[in-house]
């Protein structure tokens, strides 16, 4: 159980299609787009576990998972999320959930052998006002944006818990940030999930009743980057087989939008024909946050999917799936 893998970089994952790769939190928005990618690719041999299956937060379950299973690379896309009110709302299960996570999956997957684990952070890392576009070495440079620190402590420390694992044993633990995404699997409740989803569901229940007005939330000044989650699968793969450094990479789309003009967009998708009505009474949250992506460009990635056919195909996944 000590050993793990010496080598800080591991061979190519794309290479061997039967390895076993375990997709933590593979029912959500992200851990089903990287699974639909991954058997798309072919990988035949895939672990999988339902939260009800294997309650991540409980240290002796996550042993004896890796312990039984021993799979040879992790992709960690469990976590507790939400948008900005459940950020602001839940603080606790924000920074206790993350972090109990992420510190069981981390520490097991290394002292079992895996060969090398992708850890998920998110813009939220960043400082409320770090330079835009926001370079990877902006992490730690100032305060945070106060209505979602706690989740961005939690994935502050899993980055650094990447980082201390690869320092002190060479093992090939590295971290991908995504900005804001959205896609198929995405969470539509009414309150606690992400604006884009909220608006979708918010927009379609006023079309199918007849609604003049919509409420939307904040003044509709803050400006969000927004990344389809199949591209984000598809980074995340890139990842895994391109890249074994220290430092976190963000994975955005480059291209940011008002909330006001996102509003519209989905207004127009969904085909509402009514008012947006603003609430200034809920949070704004941080201004901006446009990633800096370069660097993963310059290492051969990039997204493919425009925010419209993106919201498009949601839109057709949300009338297929969830709406009653
Ligand atoms: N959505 C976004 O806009 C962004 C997401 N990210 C990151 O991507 C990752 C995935 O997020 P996303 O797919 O959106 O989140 P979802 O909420 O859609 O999915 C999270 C998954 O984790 C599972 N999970 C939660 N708690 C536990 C637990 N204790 N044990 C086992 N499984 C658990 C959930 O299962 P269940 O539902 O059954 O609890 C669910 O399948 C996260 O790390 C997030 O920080 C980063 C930037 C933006
Ligand atoms: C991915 C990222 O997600 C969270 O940060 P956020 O970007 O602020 O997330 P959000 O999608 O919830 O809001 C974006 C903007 O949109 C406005 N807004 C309008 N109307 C609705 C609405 O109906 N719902 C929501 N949620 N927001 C609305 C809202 O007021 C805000 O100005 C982090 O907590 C953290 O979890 C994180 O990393």
């Amino acid at each position: 159980m000590s050993g793990a893998n010496k080598n800080a970089a591991s061979p190519s994952f794309l290479s061997d299609k039967s390895a076993k790769v375990f997709v933590a939190g593979h029912r959500g928005l992200v851990g089903s787009a990287i699974v639909r990618k991954l058997q798309a690719l072919g990988f035949t041999n895939l672990v999988l576990r339902t939260h009800a299956e294997l309650d991540l937060t409980r240290q002796a379950d996550v042993e004896s998972f890796f312990a039984a299973e021993k799979p040879q690379f992790v992709i960690l896309a469990a976590a507790k999320v939400g948008g900005i009110h459940a950020n602001n709302t839940y603080p606790a299960d924000f920074i206790a959930v993350n972090l109990q996570i992420q510190t069981n999956v981390i520490d097991a997957a290394y002292r079992f052998g895996v060969k090398k684990l992708l850890f998920l952070g998110s813009s939220c890392i960043y400082p409320k006002f770090a330079p835009q576009p926001i370079p990877e070495n902006a992490l730690l440079t100032g305060p945070l944006e106060p209505t979602n620190e706690w989740y961005a402590i939690a994935k502050i420390a899993g980055i650094k818990m990447c980082q201390a694992y690869r320092i002190q044993y060479s093992w090939d633990a590295i971290s991908g940030m995504p900005t804001n995404l959205y896609g198929p699997h995405d969470n539509f409740h009414p309150e606690n999930s992400h604006v884009l989803p909220a608006l979708m569901r918010r927009f379609h229940e006023a079309k199918v009743k007849g609604a003049e007005e919509v409420v939307v939330w904040g003044t509709g000044s803050p400006l969000r980057e927004f990344l389809h989650v199949d591209d984000l699968a598809d980074g995340v793969v890139f990842m895994m087989d391109s890249y074994s450094g220290l430092e976190h990479v963000n994975v955005g789309s480059g291209k940011e939008v008002t909330i006001k003009e996102l509003a519209e967009l989905v207004k127009e998708v969904v085909g509402f024909e009514g008012r947006l009505v603003w609430d200034s009474t809920k949070p704004d949250g941080t201004p901006r946050k446009l990633m800096d992506s370069s660097k993963l460009a310059g290492l051969g990635w990039t997204p493919k999917i425009s925010l419209k056919d993106g919201l498009v195909d949601t839109y057709s996944w949300y009338l297929e799936n969830v709406k009653q």
